[in-house]
């Protein structure tokens, strides 16, 4: 029965792990499809790395992320699985993308989706658009789907018999890659009847094709926060983006080094695109700029090491990346997740300061309904436009073009602390809904992106993920879980089980002293908890020879973000929390020479780690 999904694997977050499901090829490469054989050698390679741990005897994180789980040494690892939160839901049940609601009738469009539930309404939050860009940044540290086969990408339009309103008929087959958007013809912005988009890329289960295991997703990224962002996901991106004596590489200016030209559009003033750790570095310039503040900090750490010690390159390297790695970690838990979840979230799963003992039988993967929705929420807080000096310049202006980075970064960096970002609510910024990656041939739909991405992963609606998080299932659209959108949802859906993650979850009103609603706290307090318990190399581990000294953690606790704007940028002056606009009481600005210096001393002493 084509619509009946099947509930094939059960799986809790951070429950024991899914033992050996990275390792369990038994079949020939010739019995397996042509499209999936890039998969299968990625496994391959995660499978060799494998022998290669020392049973957790390493100092330093792996580039890939490996053996950070002796245990299940691909726990975590670039190119490993998603894990997932509630069952598959995929249209056959292992690996069609969901395309029916509960009735058995067509779900809505994604565009009719995105423009129903999530229109723009521009309400300014308390917080900076640097709230935003932080959660940006931090996504590009931890997920990352494989997406398919460039070759499928465009032309998945070519295929789709709009005017009969069918869908591209791979849709309907294992082996189809292309999933695009079908426009409904009277939209009000768009006038193609079809965006492109290719699915993710399947990992492992071969076996799919004649068994019950569903299809899974690929993260290329290490899920853990280990600032794979600055250093890159595999040994051999690290190495391209190093320099000489531990450095990392720059070029003019102070700026990233020179990348390839198609990462970004390539304007009178943009002399090159930008190598970066994560791909996706362009989409937005305030992104690219945390990106060059956060390897601009690693070269001022470089230097004073390296002033004071003998340590070698690789050494100061190592300890720099580290301390980089640590500094993330405590400004995502301690700074910004305090504005995003509820205080009862942080307590409950245990994501404050001071709260941490490693546990091996965390899953620490990332789960495909926290990547292709629930932390998406994100997507709301993106503004019109970025100031920039006396200039207002458009989002749409921004995507995938470095040239403000270019022409003075710090400049644009000053807008993005003293700018709000709009409101954590459904609605959303026509600049991304319209305007996304917009050139003369045409633009986006980033919401449509989400909702799509939700059911070629085919994730768990959003009851089902109520359910799961142990809250009220909705009886009716107008129950009040989903604020004022019950309107709009029973317009598009035919029943309330029929209502998608995204949409369900980013309609909730947002709890007290928190920007999401009750379901996406509870899907972002358990993957924050999974990346925090399920690290070895969590910075505030007593693991003497990983971990940092009791001097060295009071060190990192007085280095604040504003100070890093500091020491990075040509400010004068900061307020102390860059994620929330700047006032006259609790957080006025102050000249940079008031804040805290990183103290590097308590580093020049140690001994007890040795060269890796
Ligand atoms: C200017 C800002 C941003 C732009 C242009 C942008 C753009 C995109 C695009 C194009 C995708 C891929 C869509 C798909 O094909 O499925 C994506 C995915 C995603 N975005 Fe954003 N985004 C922005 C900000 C944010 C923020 C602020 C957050 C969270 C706080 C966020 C979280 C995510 C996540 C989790 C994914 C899925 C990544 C993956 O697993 O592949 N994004 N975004
Ligand atoms: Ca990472």
């Amino acid at each position: 029965n084509n619509c009946k999904s099947a509930s094939l694997v059960t799986s809790s977050m951070c429950a024991a792990q899914l033992s050996g499901m990275n390792h369990k090829y038994t079949r020939r490469e010739s019995d397996i499809p042509t499209y999936l054989l890039d998969s299968l050698s990625d496994e391959v390679t995660l499978r060799t790395s494998c022998r290669r741990c020392n049973q957790g005897k390493r100092l330093y994180r792996t580039a890939d992320g490996s053996c950070n789980n002796v245990r299940d040494p691909s726990m975590g690892q670039s190119l490993g699985s998603f894990q997932r939160l509630m069952p598959a839901q995929y249209g056959d049940g292992v690996c069609t993308p969901k395309t029916l609601g509960v009735n058995c009738g067509l779900l809505p469009t994604a565009r009719e989706v995105s423009k129903a539930i999530h229109p723009a309404l521009s309400v300014n939050a308390e917080n900076t658009v640097m709230l935003m860009q932080w959660g940006e940044f931090m996504d590009h540290d931890m997920t990352g789907a494989a997406i398919n086969q460039p070759h499928v990408n465009r032309g998945c339009c070519n295929h789709v018999d709009v005017q009969r309103g069918l869908p591209h008929p791979d849709i309907a087959t294992c082996n189809g890659e292309c999933f695009p958007i079908i426009i409904p013809k009277d939209d009000p912005y768009f006038n193609i009847n079809c965006i492109e988009m290719v699915r993710s890329r399947a990992i492992q289960n071969i076996s799919y094709l004649n068994s019950s295991n569903p299809r899974e997703q690929q993260n290329l990224l290490t899920s853990y926060i280990d600032a794979s962002n600055v250093y890159g996901t595999n040994e051999e991106h690290t190495k391209k983006l190093r320099a000489e004596n531990g450095r990392m590489a720059t070029s003019a200016g102070n700026l990233l080094p020179i990348g390839r030209d198609q990462d970004c559009i390539l304007g009178p003033s943009v002399p090159h695109c930008f190598a970066t750790g994560d791909e996706r570095a362009h989409a937005y310039p305030p992104l690219t700029g945390l990106h060059t503040i956060f390897v601009r900090l690693h070269n001022i750490i470089v230097a004073e090491l390296d002033e004071n010690t003998n340590w070698g390159g690789n050494r100061l390297f190592q300890e720099t990346r580290k301390i980089i790695g640590a500094i993330l970690q405590k400004t995502t838990y301690f700074d910004w997740l305090p504005y995003i979840l509820s205080p009862k979230t942080l307590k409950k799963n245990g994501l404050r300061r001071g709260e941490h003992k490693y546990d091996i039988n965390v899953n620490a993967r990332i789960a495909s309904e926290f990547a292709t929705a629930a932390y998406r929420m994100g997507h709301s807080l993106i503004p019109d436009f970025v100031k920039y000096g006396d200039e207002k310049i458009l989002s749409r202006n921004l995507f995938n073009n470095p040239k403000t980075v270019f022409e003075n970064l710090t400049l644009l960096m000053e807008g993005v602390i003293n700018q709000p970002a709009l409101a954590r609510d459904r609605f959303i910024t026509e600049e991304i809904t319209d305007h996304l990656f917009e050139t003369k041939n045409g633009s986006f739909d980033l919401v449509s992106f989400n909702i799509n991405r939700g059911r070629d992963h085919a994730i768990a609606t959003y009851n089902q993920m109520r359910e799961y998080c142990g809250l009220r299932k909705l009886t009716s659209f107008y129950d009040k879980e989903v604020g004022n959108a019950g309107v709009e949802l029973a317009k598009i859906y035919d029943h309330v089980d029929d209502i998608e993650l995204f949409p369900g979850g980013m309609s909730e009103p947002n709890l007290k002293n928190s920007l999401l609603g009750e379901t996406f706290n509870c899907i972002l307090g358990e993957q924050f908890r999974c990346l925090k318990f399920g690290d070895a190399f969590w910075h505030e581990t007593r693991d003497k020879r990983r971990g940092f000294s009791s001097c060295q953690r009071l060190a990192l606790k007085r280095f604040s973000f504003a100070k890093i704007l500091c020491d990075t940028l040509n400010f004068n002056e900061v307020q102390p929390d860059p994620f929330s606009l700047p006032n006259d009481s609790n957080n006025r600005v102050k000249p940079c020479s008031e804040y805290d210096k990183l103290n590097l001393s308590p580093w020049y002493d140690s001994e007890e780690s040795e060269e890796d």
